[in-house]
């Protein structure tokens, strides 16, 4: 029987309070409401997903560096504001060599500071911006498309 897909979910910094913070931007849903919701997606999808949040650049570099993580097949990323400064975080998804889709819940063009820097530009296979916790399932369902497609 063929292997199923394995993606990580990975949160950074703040999406912790996800549902706390600004609705306008960010919807009223949980992380864990949402992360519930991707399952459901990825069950659809046919793919396991495995979790992961830190508010640390470090915590996620080690989540990176670890052989199960190793082993997966695509990263379905939610950066926060590491986008604009973190180029250790960069690195750790480039030795990672897996294909990474990028979300936000925001428009990331009209918000938050330093736009003209986005140290993932030349690292994730796409990106998804602005739609909420929407953001998470189509890009879920894109990184598989593409996933599938450089396989075939
Ligand atoms: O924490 C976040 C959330 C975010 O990544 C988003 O999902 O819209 C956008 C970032 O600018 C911000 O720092």
């Amino acid at each position: 029987m063929e292997q199923r897909l394995n993606i990580l979910v990975v949160h950074g910094p703040n999406l912790n309070l996800l549902g706390q913070r600004d609705r306008d931007k960010y919807g009223s849903l949980t992380l864990g409401e949402i992360n519930e919701q991707i399952r459901l997606h990825a069950a659809q999808l046919g793919v396991e997903v495995a979790f992961f949040q830190s508010n640390h650049e470090g915590a996620l570099i080690d989540y990176f560096q670890l052989e199960t993580s190793r082993a997966a097949d695509g990263v379905l990323l939610n950066p926060g504001a590491l986008i604009r400064y973190a180029y250790s975080f960069r690195q750790a998804l480039v030795d990672l060599g897996k294909p990474v889709m990028e979300v936000h819940m925001s428009d990331i063009a009209k918000t938050g500071v330093n736009k003209q820097i986005n140290v993932l530009d030349d690292v994730r296979v796409g990106q998804v911006c602005g739609l909420k916790e929407q953001s998470y399932y189509e890009g879920l369902q894109q990184l598989v498309a593409y996933i599938l497609q450089q396989r075939a």
